[in-house]
């Protein structure tokens, strides 16, 4: 068993609320709506997705026997001993697929805020700090409650209206990354304009050119 880890990096949080924030971003391993492999995407339930998963060969990967050790890889790759404002933010992959409550708690006990960023298709473990969802349209959302709600935007059949009613604090339209870019982005602006409920969530890493 194990926890499989992708890569463990440090950078600044480039989405969502905490946009600007130093982060260790903890990318686990596999996904339960897609193999990962681009042969495979065109018939995978989330067919839209900017990140490679698969495997355990990234920057910090590997497979971490224990939470202990999970969570001391974490706090290797944040820049100072000093335990002040640590932050990880557990993603994938789909970090539920392996995300515990000993490897939360292993986090906690270095210091470490816990964000998640996930599809929302898994039941949390306890103890998480700022839980993050992106619902995928052909998937069953189990996450109806948390601190985040960001919608990829346009989604086919993922009219935001349909997430207006759950329990979150911060509902976001996120356009979809790829070969529509520029009219995704327009098209969740005037969304927004619109409907001011929601707000813009754009990923700033990729316009700042950092990991
Ligand atoms: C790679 S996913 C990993 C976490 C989890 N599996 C999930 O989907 O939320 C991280 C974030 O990137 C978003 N994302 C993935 N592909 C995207 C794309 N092409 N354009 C915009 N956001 C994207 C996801 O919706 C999610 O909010
Ligand atoms: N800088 C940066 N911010 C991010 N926020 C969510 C990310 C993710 O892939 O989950 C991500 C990422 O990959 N890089
Ligand atoms: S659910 Fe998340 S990790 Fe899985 S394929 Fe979609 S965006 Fe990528
Ligand atoms: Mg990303």
């Amino acid at each position: 068993m194990g926890y499989l880890v992708k890569e463990i990096f440090y950078t600044l949080q480039g989405e969502g609320a905490h946009t600007g924030r130093p982060a260790v971003f903890c990318r686990m391993s596999r996904c339960n709506l897609w193999t990962g492999y681009e042969k495979d995407r065109h018939r995978a339930i989330c067919q839209f997705c900017d990140t490679d998963f698969v495997g355990t060969d990234g920057v910090g990967g590997g497979r971490f026997a224990t939470a202990d050790e999970l969570a001391d890889a974490v706090a290797q790759a944040w820049p100072s001993v000093s335990t002040d404002h640590r932050f990880v933010v557990c993603t994938g992959g789909e970090p539920l697929l392996q995300l515990d409550e000993p490897a939360v708690e292993a986090l906690h006990t270095r210091g470490f805020e816990v964000a998640v960023e996930t599809n929302g298709t898994r039941r949390p473990p306890r103890g998480i700090d700022w839980l993050c969802v992106s619902p995928k349209i052909g998937a069953e959302l189990v996450v109806t409650k948390g601190d985040e709600l960001k919608l990829v935007f346009p989604q086919e059949g993922g009219d935001p209206t349909k997430f207006e009613q759950l329990d979150f604090r911060f509902f976001r339209l996120q356009p979809m990354d790829g070969p529509e870019l520029e009219v995704n982005t327009q098209a969740a602006i005037e969304y927004c304009l619109k409907n001011p409920r929601w707000t813009l969530s754009l990923q700033t890493h990729k316009y700042l050119g950092i990991r």
